[in-house]
Order: C-alpha cells, then sequence, then structure tokens
C-alpha cells in the first residue's frame, strides 16, 4: 500500500434469481471478462478488488449468492454482515422485477439497518426483448433510496459505475491497507452513473 492513503473494507452481497447475470456483473468487475457459458453459482462465491481514488482505496469483499431456490435459505447468513447489496434484474424478465421486491422488503426487515441497496437491472444489452421500464425501475428505486442503474455485463456498461456509487455511500473508515487487488481510479464525485444504458 502506498504511504498516506486510508484505506475501507465493505463486504457487499448480490442476491437474485437464477440467471439474471449476478456472477457475470462480478466477473466484469473483477476481471473485466464475460463468459457466455458461465456456470450457475452453487452456494456462494467470493471475490475482491480494490478501488482507488487519490488518497483513498475502498477495497469490496463481493459475496456472489446462488440464485437457484435450493439455496435461497442461505442468503442472511451473507446479507447480516453486508455493508452493502447489489439486488439484481433482468430487464427482459419481468418476473424478476417482482422477485427484487421481495428481496428489498427482507433487507429491509432482517438486514442491517444501513445497508446500501443498489438495484441493478441486468442485460441491457438485449433491449429488443425488454419487459421491464427503465422509468418504472427507476421511479421504484427511488422511492425506497436505492441506487439505480441498469448494467450489460456482456458489453460492460455501468459496471464500474455501479461499485462506484455504492463505494461513495458507504461511510468511509479507516482499516489496515490491502494485500492487493486490482485497483482503478475513482471519480471524486460522480453524479448519477452518467451512461444511460442502450
Ligand atoms: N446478453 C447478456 N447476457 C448476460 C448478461 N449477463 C449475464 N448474461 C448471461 O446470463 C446467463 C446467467 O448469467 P450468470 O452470471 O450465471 O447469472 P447468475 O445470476 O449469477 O446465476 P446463478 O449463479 O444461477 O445465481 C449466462 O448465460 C450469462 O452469459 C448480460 O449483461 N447480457
Amino acid at each position: 500500500m502506498q504511504a498516506g492513503k486510508t484505506f475501507s473494507s465493505s463486504p457487499l452481497i448480490l442476491f437474485q434469481d437464477t440467471g439474471v447475470g449476478k456472477s457475470s456483473i462480478v466477473w466484469r468487475f473483477v476481471e473485466d471478462s464475460f463468459d457466455p457459458n458461465i456456470n450457475p453459482t452453487i452456494g456462494a462465491s467470493f471475490m475482491t478488488k480494490t478501488v482507488q481514488y487519490q488518497n483513498e482505496l475502498h477495497k469490496f469483499l463481493i459475496w456472489d449468492t446462488a440464485g437457484q431456490e435450493r439455496f435461497r435459505a442461505l442468503a442472511p447468513m451473507y446479507y447480516r454482515g453486508s455493508a452493502a447489496a447489489i439486488i439484481v434484474y433482468d430487464i427482459t424478465k419481468e418476473e424478476t422485477f417482482s422477485t427484487l421486491k421481495n428481496w428489498v422488503k427482507e433487507l429491509r426487515q432482517h438486514g442491517p439497518p444501513n445497508i446500501v441497496v443498489a438495484i441493478a437491472g441486468n442485460k441491457c444489452d438485449l433491449i429488443d426483448v425488454r419487459e421491464v421500464m427503465e422509468r418504472d425501475a427507476k421511479d421504484y428505486a427511488d422511492s425506497i433510496h436505492a441506487i439505480f442503474v441498469e448494467t450489460s455485463a456482456k458489453n460492460a456498461i455501468n459496471i464500474n459505475e455501479l461499485f462506484i456509487e455504492i463505494s461513495r455511500r458507504i461511510p468511509s473508515t479507516d482499516a489496515n491497507p490491502p494485500s492487493g487487488g486490482k485497483g482503478f481510479k475513482l471519480r471524486r464525485q460522480p453524479s448519477e452513473p452518467k451512461r444511460s444504458c442502450c
């Protein structure tokens, strides 16, 4: 770690039904890659990435939970200790937007009181088969004070912006320096994620 930098780390969790693209978002963020034949997650997987802006380093400790119903009961184990949650839906599947609302309710009832919630409408490269309107999702996100962005893990749209915005909203706490991780520059005060999808 470079001298003089402050450091904080935050556990973060991704939820939702199988196939919405949670693992693909994490892979795009951490490795900048996309696998069209990615396997479904079993249980949960864990990855880290450190982002940097000037004298601030923020290490995300990312829990990517399995979306299959048989793993549903494991979710509280991960969200209880999380500083932020990304709830992903697939813009081409209306039902994933409905189940997202159930996750929000559960988080509000049983999650940490100050958890930062972000909603990601993934697969926005598939605009021709869209079922969820961006405006409806944004209005819902605003109503619950959540971050909202449409993403494409496939085309690398709004992935870094999503994590940057989360990083901005998590209160920073000095901690031990990270032991590595891939960094990218954070803008000081990004407003809304810039790139509107598709
Ligand atoms: N077109 C398109 N396909 C995507 C995108 N993100 C993910 N996919 C595809 O959607 C499928 C499911 O992606 P995953 O990342 O495994 O989804 P998941 O939500 O992690 O699924 P579970 O691990 O079962 O919970 C894969 O075939 C991906 O290649 C995207 O942005 N655009």
